[in-house]
C-alpha cells in the first residue's frame, strides 16, 4: 500500500488501520473505481473493484460511493446490484452529487423531485449547440441534470473552453448551476454538493475516520469535507486517483495512485491489512 506524503494523510492511515469498524470508506465512480472511456454508457468498474470492496466492506463501519451519475446507473454500471456484491450490505451510492440516494439494504432510490430548470434548459440547449464540432454532445441524465461532452471533439479542452462561458448563462438564467468535470460541462441543480454529501454520511454513520478517493474537480468539496474533518479531530485521508487531465486533486491529496487500478489496489491492501 502506498505511504500518504502527509503527516495528516499517515495520521489518518493509523486511524483507519487501528479502528476499521469506525472508518467510511466513500469513493467516486467515473475516473476513481472506473476508468474514463469516451461513451459513459460503456464506463465499467474496474474488474477488480467489486471483490476488492466485498473484502473490505464488512471489515469498516460502510462503503459509499458518491457520483455525479444518477445512483441506479452507478448501481448498474459498477455491478454492485448483482449476486457478485455479497457483503456489501452497508454500501450506499449518493447519486447526482449527493442529492439521490440507494441502499444496497433495500435496494430502493430515494430522490428529490426534479428541478423544472433541466426541462427548460433542455428545450434552448440544441440551439445553443448548433454549429459546434459534431463529437459534442448531450448525455440526459434522468430529467436530473444533462452533461455537455467534449471528449470526442475534435480539439477536446477548446470546445469545452469555448462552451464554459455560454452554458454558465444558460444555467444561471434557469437556476442552475454548472459543474465543470473532465471534459464535461454538466447543468444540474444547486444546492447539493459531495461535502455535503460526505459530511452528512459521516453523522449518520458514526464514522471516527474516513477515506476519500476521486480523480476530478467535483471531488473537491469532498475533499474540503475531509480537510473540514480533521479540524474538528477526525482524521480524513485524500486519494487521488491520478490522471494527466486534472491536476487540482492530487495537489491536495495525501496520496496520489495510478487511477482506478490503483484505488483499486489499495482497497485490496487495505482489506489484506485489516485481515
Ligand atoms: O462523479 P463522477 O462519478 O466522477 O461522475 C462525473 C461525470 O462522469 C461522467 O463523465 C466522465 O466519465 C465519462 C466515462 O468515462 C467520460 O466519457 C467523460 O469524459 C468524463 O467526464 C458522466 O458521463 C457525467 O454525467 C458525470 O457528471
Amino acid at each position: 500500500m502506498g505511504t500518504p506524503t502527509t503527516p495528516a494523510g499517515r495520521e489518518a492511515l493509523d486511524a483507519i488501520l487501528a479502528d476499521p469498524s469506525h472508518t467510511l470508506i466513500a469513493l467516486d465512480f467515473d475516473g476513481t473505481l472506473a476508468p474514463i472511456v469516451e461513451n459513459p454508457e460503456d464506463a465499467r468498474a474496474h474488474p477488480d473493484a467489486l471483490p476488492a470492496l466485498t473484502a473490505l466492506a464488512p471489515k469498516v463501519a460502510a462503503v459509499a460511493v458518491i457520483t455525479g451519475r444518477p445512483a441506479e446507473v452507478a448501481v448498474r454500471n459498477a455491478g454492485f446490484a448483482g449476486a457478485g456484491a455479497k457483503g456489501l450490505d452497508h454500501l450506499t451510492v449518493l447519486g447526482h452529487y449527493g442529492a439521490e440516494r440507494w441502499d444496497a439494504r433495500t435496494g430502493a432510490v430515494t430522490a428529490p423531485p426534479p428541478h423544472p430548470g433541466i426541462a427548460a434548459v433542455r428545450t434552448e440547449l440544441s440551439a445553443l449547440l448548433d454549429g459546434q464540432d459534431p463529437g459534442v454532445w448531450v448525455e440526459e441524465k434522468g430529467g436530473r441534470a444533462v452533461a455537455v461532452h467534449t471528449r470526442r471533439a475534435t480539439a477536446p479542452q477548446a470546445a469545452f473552453d469555448a462552451l464554459r462561458g455560454p452554458l454558465t448563462d444558460l444555467a444561471t438564467r434557469h437556476g442552475l448551476i454548472v459543474e465543470p468535470g473532465r471534459l464535461v460541462l454538466e447543468l444540474r441543480p444547486p444546492g447539493m454538493d459531495k461535502g455535503v454529501a460526505l459530511l452528512d454520511h459521516v453523522r449518520e454513520t458514526g464514522a471516527r475516520s474516513v477515506l476519500y478517493a476521486g480523480d476530478d474537480l467535483g471531488d473537491l468539496p469532498a475533499f474540503a469535507a475531509v480537510e473540514k474533518l480533521r479540524e474538528d479531530g477526525v482524521p480524513g485521508l485524500l486519494v487521488c486517483s491520478g490522471s494527466n487531465e486534472v491536476t487540482e486533486v492530487s495537489a491536495r491529496a495525501d496520496l496520489v495512485v495510478d487511477g482506478p487500478a490503483g484505488v483499486v489496489g489499495l482497497l485490496r491492501e487495505l482489506a489484506a491489512q485489516l485481515a
